[in-house]
């Protein structure tokens, strides 16, 4: 198998240590670069955490891509930070691999747009944990009999963006198989604002920020007399890793922007 030399952006974070990791440990995998928002033209091993494990620290996405020319970025930073990241190396003709959510749909149109112009692949994913796939999987099934449907995301308390890229387009995936509905009581009225939630195409986003929590979802269903829970937990990070793994040997095959793991994994 061919080496694929990788570029990790935000190497620091919780995310970005466990990629770290995982390129480490991936034979046909080299960490050629990282980009952090600090100690530019340093090198990883010296940064606490990384003993032993070299690699350029740059500052500059463009200076990165322009002088290591890797084949890959896997980004895990900010919203804003994974934007910019992602579009410098579409330019430059790298594949970017985005675990970074709280991309809106223009954000991701202008990539998609962008990465056919060049005629590279690019991967997008709100989450790449199997079990949060087929949870979002098992709820698009679910609500060709179940319309009406809410979804309440549970995350750590440092997380930036809500509601989360995972009920984001748990509720994109719902609404491409029921008509638009409002749901609940026609006259029903907030008397203390948010407390419905927020909504995607009339589906209730409930998102709670607690610490000692990771990563979960539940996307319950309402129906005549029953109800459908349907429900993942990541318990810890590594249980991303085996789709960051998947995401950067599948983005060499392609020639357009995935957006969501449930194209690649059938
Ligand atoms: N797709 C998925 O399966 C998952 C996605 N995420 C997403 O990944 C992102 C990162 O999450 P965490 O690791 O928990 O956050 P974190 O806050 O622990 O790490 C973010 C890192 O990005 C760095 N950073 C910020 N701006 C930067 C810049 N301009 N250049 C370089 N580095 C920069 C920060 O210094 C920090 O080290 C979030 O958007 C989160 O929602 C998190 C878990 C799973
Ligand atoms: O910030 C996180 O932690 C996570 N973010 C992603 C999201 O917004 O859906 C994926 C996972 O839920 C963990």
């Amino acid at each position: 198998m061919e080496t694929i030399r990788i570029v990790i952006a935000g190497p620091r974070g919780r995310m970005g240590r466990e990629a770290v990791s995982l390129v480490q440990k991936t034979d046909h995998f080299q960490l050629a670069a990282v980009i952090d928002r600090k100690n530019d033209g340093g090198n990883l091993a010296d940064v606490e955490g990384f003993s032993g494990i070299h690699a350029p620290i740059y500052t500059d996405a463009a200076r990165c891509f322009e002088e290591i020319k890797p084949d890959v970025l896997i980004d895990l930073t900010t919203p804003e930070a994974g934007k910019k990241h992602a579009e410098i190396a579409l330019r430059y003709g790298v594949r970017p691999v985005v675990g970074t959510t709280g991309f809106t749909d223009e954000d991701i149109q202008r990539l998609t747009t962008l990465a056919e112009e060049k005629g590279i692949g690019a991967i997008i994913a709100p989450n790449f944990a199997i079990g949060a796939i087929l949870m979002m999987k098992f709820a698009q099934m679910a609500a060709k009999y179940f319309p009406d449907v809410e979804i309440i995301e549970l995350h750590h308390d440092q997380k930036l963006d809500a509601p989360s890229g995972t009920a984001v387009k748990t509720a994109q995936l719902i609404s491409m198989v029921r008509p638009t509905k409002k749901q609940g009581h026609p006259d029903e009225k907030e008397t203390l604002a948010g407390a419905r939630g927020a909504t995607y195409d009339g589906i209730p986003i409930h998102s709670v920020r607690l610490p000692g929590l990771i990563a979960h979802q539940e996307v319950i269903f309402g129906g005549n007399g029953q109800a459908l829970t349907i429900r993942h937990d990541s318990f810890n990070r590594a249980s991303f890793m085996s789709g960051v793994k998947l995401s950067v040997e599948t983005v060499m095959k392609l020639h357009t922007l995935v957006y969501g793991l449930e194209h690649i994994i059938e």
